[in-house]
């Protein structure tokens, strides 16, 4: 119990404490917090301690394993032994006054493929006539790289992009007519590793910091005349978005699950051990306010250990502040679709919404914001905030 008056539902309780950057009115310093509740532990002006006061969470990031342990004990310790209130509580800023900024410098940008439902969904509208997977799909994590420099904070506007595209004519130049979002689950990378020294599934927790949420958005219709054979290139590398909170490892346990039963025996490097990394996570997708899809995370085929391990067996090192999003969260129902692709069936069957008008795509001044939960160590539910974006017609 915190000696703060939390109502049950904040979905930023004690168990949760995620790590953002934010400035406030009385200083445009950008610093490290944590939120509680309704507000932002200021963690620079609480400790001194200047690792928190370098305006990004990765020199507290690099320090590894043993130092996000403690500290998270130590805020535990604050925020619930009355003892501490009263040298606490002058460092607690109301959430709603301050300005949150991207949370850590990215290194390298990597994206998963790994919901077997949005594979084969994409499967079978990209490529009709074929398997929905490809058959390398359940043998390893596909993923590629993708442009870090991008990757930006939520509330970020998201500028329809432009480029090629086919048309019955050929090739022509156009404002994307086919921008879709896909929403996705991103970790963030702590710990480096030497280049040359896989990583294997079993040391995930001692790199892999926290989590946040992502919107890769996607010009589905640059992508499709780009992709072939070398994959993603400009139909995603516009924009990526990601949430302000990252969520520590730590607070994830209760939402621990197992994977899915695989259908193909792994190759050792994948084999899940003993305490495989499911995560029974939910995530919420609004647009324009109203709730489009569910995504459920706990159904991902590819856990983030196998993925992180992936991504290292070859000997490609970790560097502080890498980020790897797990790839479009879909389910197996309509209602759980994470990209507007797979909502509307490649635009034959247009979403309903509310206000009475449909959506295949994106629309300029549209607004997409995907949340996402998890259960809490207290039986509560956990909130990892949200991205969001609105769309502005192209420059
Ligand atoms: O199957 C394809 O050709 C394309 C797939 C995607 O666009 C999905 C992607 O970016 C990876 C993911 O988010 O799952
Ligand atoms: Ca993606
Ligand atoms: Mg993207």
């Amino acid at each position: 119990m915190t000696w703060l008056d939390l109502p049950a539902s904040t979905g930023f309780g004690i168990t949760n404490l995620p790590y953002g950057v934010f400035t406030s009115p009385s200083s445009e310093h950008a610093r490290t917090g944590v939120a509680i509740g309704d507000h932002v532990l200021d963690l620079a002006g609480l400790t001194g301690d200047p690792v928190h006061a370098t305006g990004s969470l990765n020199a507290f990031m690099a320090q590894g394993p043993e130092s996000w342990a403690s500290l998270r004990s130590m805020i535990t310790a604050w925020l619930t032994d009355p003892v501490h209130q009263d040298r606490i509580t002058p460092h607690l800023l109301p959430r709603a006054s301050v300005t949150l900024r991207l949370p850590f410098e990215v290194a390298d940008y990597v994206d998963f493929y790994s919901s077997r439902d949005h594979a084969e969904n994409l499967g079978r509208m990209f490529r009709p006539g074929s398997p929905a997977l490809t058959p390398n799909w359940k043998h390893l994590p596909i993923g590629y790289h993708g442009r870090a420099g991008t990757v930006q904070l939520s509330g970020t506007p998201v500028v329809r992009p432009q480029g090629q595209a086919q048309s019955p004519e050929g090739p022509v130049f156009v404002a994307s007519r086919r921008l879709d979002i896909e929403a996705e689950i991103g970790f963030v990378v702590g710990a480096p590793s030497a280049l040359g020294t896989p990583v294997p599934v079993r040391d995930f927790a001692s790199h892999v910091f926290g989590v946040c949420v992502v919107n890769d958005w996607s010009a589905r219709d640059l992508q499709a005349w780009e992709y072939v054979p070398l994959g993603p290139f400009l139909g995603k590398s516009f924009l990526t978005s990601v949430s302000p909170w990252v969520v520590p490892l730590a607070a994830l346990s209760a939402a621990r699950v197992k994977p899915p039963v695989r259908d193909e025996a792994l190759l050792p490097y994948l084999e899940d051990g003993d305490e495989p990394w499911g995560l029974d996570l939910t995530l919420e997708v609004r647009l324009n306010g109203a709730v489009v899809s569910r995504p459920p995370f706990r159904g991902m085929y590819w856990t983030a250990a196998q993925q992180l391990a992936h991504m290292t067996v070859n000997g490609a090192s970790l560097r502080t502040g890498d980020l790897y999003a797990s790839g479009t969260v879909s389910g197996p129902t309509r209602e759980e679709r994470g990209s507007l692709i797979e909502l509307s069936w490649n635009g034959t069957e247009p979403l309903a919404l509310p206000d009475g008008s449909t959506r295949s795509f994106l629309e300029d001044g549209d607004e997409i914001t995907i949340s996402a939960s998890a259960p809490a160590a207290d039986g509560s539910r956990l909130s990892f905030g949200e991205v969001t974006g609105r769309v502005q017609a192209a420059h």
